[in-house]
Order: structure tokens, then C-alpha cells, then sequence
């Protein structure tokens, strides 16, 4: 586990690129790099330092990548609530605009067909990369406390119908698909996420009560935060 503890925002975002590079230049020779993102407000600052770094990344590791969503919340891709809709404005738009992706290096949701989570899978079969924000609650994707999903053994996307967050209905990686992941940064941002840090780090807890731990499953963890320990 490598652990960033720094309230100067700058320092954490030099520190994340860093790392988030050197993972990118490992995986140069795959035949595509799937980064998975999250929704919320914890992975901003990343977002605006990866915009502000991206062009440097030399364009034959550019054009292999892909972004796709760790989680998503069932509504139309232009509702406020869609993951998609939040991470295309504030920052997938803004790469598409300066023409460093293109649209089809986007893999968003069928949202209104039956089987979304399954469909989802087939074109996103696994991740390479992750960048993973943490709820309050400790939840991760939408992988919350105590939740039924957390004993799934199945390696793909699950359906949740009745998430304690609203949107109630969505998608998520299964606890399964963690373990595939080969780079796995993980922020806790905020004061708000105090309690969650607190409760990673508390050998007393398991994934059950704190499913940001499942992230320790991964091969290489980057844990970014502005609070102390
Ligand atoms: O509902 C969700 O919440 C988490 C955390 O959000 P944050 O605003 O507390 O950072 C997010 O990672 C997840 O993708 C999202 O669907």
C-alpha cells in the first residue's frame, strides 16, 4: 500500500500524477488500458490534474485507453444523477474538446434495456486502473456497508435495487472485479471522510463494515487523502 497524506492540494495532485503515469507507461503495451471512474465529488482535484497533464501522455498509450465507470446510477444519461453525465462535464467533455480522446474511448450504460449490469460487462469485461472515491459511509462504487452484494462471488457487474444512496437503482463492479484490478487509487477527500479513513485503517473491521477495503484485494493500491490519520 503507498499512503499520500497531504493537506496541500497541489502536493497531492503532483504525487497522484506521478503515480497515475508510471501506471499508464506499465500497461503501454496492452491492447487497451481500461481506467475505471467514479462518480461523486471526491475525485475532482484528480480529475482537473489529469486535464491539466493529459496532452504530455505520449499518444500511443493515449489512444488505447478507455474510460469507463466503476458504478453507475440507472437514470438517462443527461439526468443530474448519472455518473456519466457529472464526469463528461466536469471532465471526459473537456479531453474530447481539446481532442486528446474521442467519444468512442467513452464506454457509458444502455440504460433502458432489461439486463443493464450484464450488457455492461460485455463491453467492459475488466479494469485496469481505477480511480475510486469513498463515501462517508465507507462505501466504494456502489458497494455499501452490510450489503447483500458484498457476499457475491460473482466476477461482474451487479445490479442494486435498493441502494441506501439515492439513486436507489444501479450498477457496480462486484467485489470480484476488484481483485482484477491492477492499479487501484483510492481518495478519501474531505472532512466528511474522516470517519472512513479512520474505520480502513481499524484492523477490528472487515470489508462488510467498511467496503473501501476491498481495494487492499488489488495488486498495486494508491491511497490519496487530504486528512491525517
Ligand atoms: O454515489 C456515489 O458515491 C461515491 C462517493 O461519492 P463522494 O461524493 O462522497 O465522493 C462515488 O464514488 C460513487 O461512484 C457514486 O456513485
Amino acid at each position: 500500500m503507498n499512503f499520500f497524506s497531504e493537506s496541500n492540494i497541489q502536493e497531492l495532485q503532483e504525487m497522484f500524477w506521478k503515480n497515475f503515469e508510471k501506471s499508464l507507461l506499465d500497461l503501454k503495451n496492452n491492447e487497451h488500458i481500461y481506467i475505471g471512474l467514479s462518480g461523486g465529488t471526491s475525485l475532482n482535484y484528480f480529475y482537473e490534474k489529469i486535464l491539466k497533464n493529459f496532452k504530455n501522455i505520449e499518444f500511443e498509450i493515449r489512444k488505447k485507453i478507455i474510460f469507463v465507470f466503476v458504478d453507475e446510477r440507472i437514470v438517462s444519461l443527461n439526468h443530474k444523477d448519472s455518473n456519466y453525465k457529472q464526469i463528461k462535464d466536469f471532465f471526459l467533455g473537456k479531453l474530447i474538446d481539446q481532442n486528446l480522446i474521442n467519444q468512442d474511448q467513452i464506454i457509458s450504460i444502455n440504460y433502458d434495456i432489461e439486463n443493464i449490469a450484464d450488457d455492461y460487462f460485455s463491453k467492459v469485461p475488466y479494469i485496469d486502473i481505477s480511480l475510486i472515491g469513498v463515501g462517508e459511509d465507507g462505501h466504494i462504487a456502489s458497494l455499501f456497508p452490510k450489503h447483500i452484494l458484498l457476499q457475491s462471488k460473482e466476477k461482474k457487474y451487479l445490479s442494486i435495487n435498493d441502494s441506501p444512496k439515492k439513486p436507489s437503482h444501479r450498477i457496480t463492479i462486484s467485489p470480484e472485479m476488484i481483485k482484477d484490478i491492477k492499479y487501484g487509487f483510492i481518495f478519501f477527500m474531505g472532512d466528511a471522510k474522516q470517519k472512513a479513513l479512520n474505520n480502513f485503517f481499524d484492523n477490528n473491521l472487515i470489508y462488510k463494515d467498511c467496503p473501501a477495503k476491498l481495494i487492499n484485494n488489488t495488486k498495486n493500491v494508491f491511497l490519496f487523502t487530504d486528512l491525517k490519520l
